[in-house]
């Protein structure tokens, strides 16, 4: 899969993308990441990229033609075939775990970081097909956001975490939240681990984990109950955490 991120601070992505999970996708090639800076597509000595709004008030606009530029040059760096063009803002559809397991099957993904106060609104309606959210809160560019959804959506590519890594999440784990997990050593402060992870009892400790998500997601996000169907087995699950909380 093809990132291709389009930010006047290129070196903040590729920096930043190349640790872990992702440095390592992009390492064995199964992600590939391009960064387009729209500074390089303008033609005035002090490269403008910014300009003040239309209407007054504070801050500077990203112009349309700078942007315009590095979004085609994006486009035909690859033949893709199935492309979406994201443009990262408050305005956007919330980034769930839903939105990256959609996202899985493009071949590229185009992602816009806005700084300043934001782009000209020409270009978003010409270019992009979708705005996409972190949440309800305003940060200084979309870079942020665009790794997030770098991240998210690698993780779930074949091949890029190895069957032993942690996140190869059930189908029944999604929409709850993890269980706890714990490490050596089997006590320390006094705490010991849960006998259950001692026992070797690997159905055991399967139903303890998922007991654990479950009560942990009535617990903390009981919201992500009202649309997940339980099944019998999971709602008797939940019931036994709720008997054993009280006692
Ligand atoms: N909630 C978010 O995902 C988000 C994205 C971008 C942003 N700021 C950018 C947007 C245009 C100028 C700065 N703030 C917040």
């Amino acid at each position: 899969m093809r990132f291709d991120v389009i930010t006047i601070f290129p070196e903040m992505m590729l920096d930043s993308a190349m640790y872990g999970v992702t440095g390592r996708a992009i390492k064995q090639g199964i992600v590939n990441l391009s960064v387009w800076n729209p500074r390089n597509y303008t033609s005035d000595r002090h490269k403008t990229v910014d300009d003040r709004p239309y209407g007054g008030g504070p801050g500077m606009v990203m112009k349309y033609q700078p942007l315009k530029d590095a979004i085609d040059n994006a486009k035909d760096s690859a033949d893709a075939r199935c492309v979406k063009v994201v443009y990262l803002s408050p305005q956007g559809r919330p980034i769930t775990q839903q939105l990256l397991n959609e996202s899985v099957a493009l071949d590229q993904l185009i992602l816009v970081a806005g700084r300043y106060e934001g782009i000209d609104e020409r270009f978003i309606e010409d270019e992009c097909e979708e705005e996409w959210s972190l949440g309800d809160f305003v940060i200084s560019g979309g870079e942020l956001a665009a790794l997030v959804v770098i991240d998210g959506v690698s993780r779930l590519l074949p091949g890029v975490l190895g069957d032993d890594e942690s996140a190869q999440q059930d189908s029944h784990m999604y929409g709850l939240l993890d269980c706890p997990h714990y490490t050596r050593p089997e006590v320390i402060e006094g705490k010991k681990v849960p006998d259950v992870l001692l026992s070797g009892n690997h159905k055991g400790i399967e139903r303890w984990r998922l007991q654990q998500s479950l009560g942990r997601t009535w617990q903390k996000r009981p919201d992500l109950l009202l649309n997940k169907e339980l099944t019998t087995e999971q709602q008797a699950l939940l019931e036994e955490f709720k008997i054993e909380l009280k006692n």
